[in-house]
């Protein structure tokens, strides 16, 4: 059982125009609406893939309400904490050459109550952890909390380092996937595992990142911070894995053209807890699974169909000179 926490869900609409010009007033060529925020794409993923998950999210507003719809349409099973201010709409613009412009708003302010209740339904599902995971094999975890994506205002940059110690209790393990304050506060709390982006990495390292070197050695800073694994998606580079066992780089090529970057990492951090979060066998699935998702639109995510895992090349020990490419956009 995956349970994902997003504290700032999102109602992700996503207009698709030739050429985005600014200053003046464009027709749409396409546009759609996606259940959004990275815990909730998570759930999306992995339901799509046949593996149990709760999504816990917070809900109000129209768009939380509409929000709800996609995902019972979607069979994402869902425990929702009720707040007073409306969740938010993230706009994504997407260019017919792959140019993705992406504006996330805020998101509502959250009371103290409203986020206490939300870290007490993510450590209360489901309720038998401790009966799925003995302490001793946090190693190959069955159970794993995952908390997702930005805070909203109001949320203290300690609430994932809060998630990460209540959900210990549980004998569930954690993956935590943001970036800024709220990635480097989570580190004290020792996440079994942390996914950042190579733009979320070099921040939190505090170090640029150009090589396949740089970034193993900004992840080694992570782990001698607190975290026990570190994901990294790379965009059209791949993702690395840095753990006790090692290092391993894995990547893929693309099936075809660039759809939508939004949410492939999410897709990718699925692929990995669903393939046992641990390993090379589990960065491969992470890379065929963000893979898959780059040639859907908007926040689609990928289903059995989609994923190609023997496209995935894994190389433990990579070249730390090999210079990286593109960030990923998500
Ligand atoms: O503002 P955050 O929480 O960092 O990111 C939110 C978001 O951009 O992430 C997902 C893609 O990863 C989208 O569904 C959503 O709009």
């Amino acid at each position: 059982m995956i349970v994902t926490v997003t504290a700032n869900p999102s109602l992700d609409r996503t207009i698709e125009v030739d050429r985005l010009r600014r200053g003046e007033v464009q027709r749409a060529v396409g546009d759609r609406v996606d259940p959004g925020g990275k815990g909730v794409n998570v759930s999306r993923a992995l339901v799509a893939n046949g593996h149990a998950t709760r999504a816990v999210l917070i809900s109000g507003g129209h768009a939380g309400t509409e929000l709800l719809d996609l995902l019972a349409e979607a069979g994402v099973p869902i425990i929702e904490v009720p707040v007073s201010q409306g969740v938010r709409s993230n706009l994504t613009l997407a260019e017919a050459d792959g140019t993705v412009t992406k504006l996330n708003e805020a998101g509502p302010v959250l009371r103290a109550e409203e986020i206490e209740e939300l870290l007490d339904a993510a450590i209360a599902a489901p309720p038998n952890y401790a009966l799925q995971t003995p302490s001793s094999s946090i190693d190959r975890p069955t159970a794993w909390i995952a908390g997702c994506g930005s805070l909203p205002p109001g949320v203290g940059a300690d609430f994932y380092a809060l998630l990460v110690d209540r959900a210990r209790e549980t004998g569930a393990a954690t993956v935590i996937d943001t970036s800024g304050a709220a990635l480097e506060a989570c580190l004290a709390s020792r996440p079994d595992l942390v996914k950042p982006n190579l733009e979320e990495l070099a921040e939190a390292a505090h170090t640029p990142i150009t090589t396949l070197g740089d970034a193993v050695a900004a992840a080694e800073a992570l782990r001698e911070a607190g975290a026990g694994a570190v994901l990294a998606s790379l965009g059209a580079e791949g993702a690395i894995l840095v753990d006790d066992a090692g290092v391993w780089h894995a990547r893929a090529p693309l099936a075809g053209p660039v759809a939508s970057t939004v949410g492939a990492g999410d897709a990718a951090l699925a692929g990995f807890l669903a393939a046992g979060g641990h390993g090379p066998d589990a960065l491969a699935a992470a890379v065929a699974w963000g893979t898959a998702a780059v040639a859907l639109p908007g926040s689609v995510m990928p289903g059995p169909k989609d994923i190609d895992l023997s496209a995935v090349q894994v190389v433990r020990d990579p070249d730390a000179d090999h210079v990286l490419s593109s960030p990923e956009a998500s």
